[in-house]
């Protein structure tokens, strides 16, 4: 594409043509939009984090999509969100009082290897790229590499497994490099981390039936972020703590920033529940990314709020 405007957002994308997006997006939008390099995938590929920005020190709000890489709908909805962020800033009256506080941190390509592998060798694959010594099997379940509850059950130590939790807590340098990031950035207000499918709103806790200390708050903020995006095409979501409603997981990404004080940690579970699954056919990505955006200026409206 010639640039973000002629991008075509109702098909799926190359690595290269989203890396290529982001960096249109930068050189369009110099005085909102930013490139944070924050780390490398096993591979090499350049962990980018688009920043959304109109003015320094203020507190943030995350968003990654496609850590597991085989979700493309994830990532496809990544894009069309940045796009959103850049021409809604001025015109949209929440999304411009947002953004006059607080700054946007979206990375969109968080597990590059995969993505990259889905492209040219299994599209079904959910994990990084990285071998595994003593084993034919590469590769580690980046949603279970996180240091809250790792290791325990909710997670294999098989490196065969789809949920191998790797040899450590991250072990991983697309974890390790957002756990840096977050560490170092030490005001994020909200974390939310976008999977498919099933459509469901997740919160913490994956590794323990132990609610959140904040679990009345999330869940009412939950109820209203998935009413929010149902109202568009009436799309049904479930929701709850990630371990009620979908399964015990540990080592989980939200279940970490969680930990870390960021109250506001959400995982979304796209379209659909299964019908087409991963493979979810590009006419249905701008819908899905439309009624997700709904839920995620909810959650983000509320962050800037409280
Ligand atoms: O990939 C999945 C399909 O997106 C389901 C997610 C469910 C989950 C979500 C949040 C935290 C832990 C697990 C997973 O197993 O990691
Ligand atoms: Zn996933």
């Amino acid at each position: 594409a010639r640039s973000t405007d002629s991008f075509d957002y109702a098909n799926y994308h190359t690595i290269s043509e989203i890396y290529n997006f982001q960096d249109m997006l930068v050189r369009e939008n110099p005085n909102l939009v930013s490139k944070i390099v924050i780390g490398q995938s096993y591979e090499g590929r350049p962990l980018s984090v688009l920043k959304f920005s109109t003015g320094a020190n203020r507190p943030g709000l995350w968003i990654d999509t496609g850590i597991h890489s085989r979700e493309w709908v994830t990532q496809a909805s990544g894009t069309w969100f940045a796009k959103k962020i850049a021409t809604a800033y001025g015109s949209d009256p929440a999304l411009t009082a947002i953004l006059n506080n607080m700054d946007i941190f979206l990375l969109i390509m968080t597990n590059p290897d995969g993505f990259a592998y889905t492209q040219t060798n299994n599209r079904m694959w959910r994990k990084t790229r990285k071998p595994n010594p003593g084993s034919s099997c590469v590769g580690v379940d980046p949603n279970r590499n996180w240091d809250a509850g790792f290791g325990e059950p909710g997670a294999s130590n098989n490196p065969c497994s789809e949920t191998y939790r790797g040899p450590r807590a991250n072990s991983e340098s697309e974890v390790k490099s957002i756990v840096d990031f977050v560490r170092s950035h030490g005001n994020l207000k909200s974390f939310i981390s976008i999977h498919s499918y099933s459509q469901m709103l997740l919160y913490p806790y994956g590794y323990t039936s132990t609610p959140a200390k904040d679990q009345a708050e999330l869940h009412s903020l939950a109820k209203k972020a998935i009413t929010d995006l149902a109202s568009l095409y009436g799309t049904r979501y479930r929701y709850g703590s990630i371990i009620n409603t979908i399964y015990p997981a540990s080592g989980g990404t939200i279940d970490w920033t969680y930990n870390q004080g960021i109250k506001y940690s959400y995982t979304f579970e796209l379209r659909d529940t299964g019908r087409y699954g991963f493979i979810l056919p590009a006419n249905q990505i701008i819908p899905t990314a439309q009624e997700t955006w709904l839920a995620l200026m909810a959650i983000m409206d509320h962050a800037y709020k409280n």
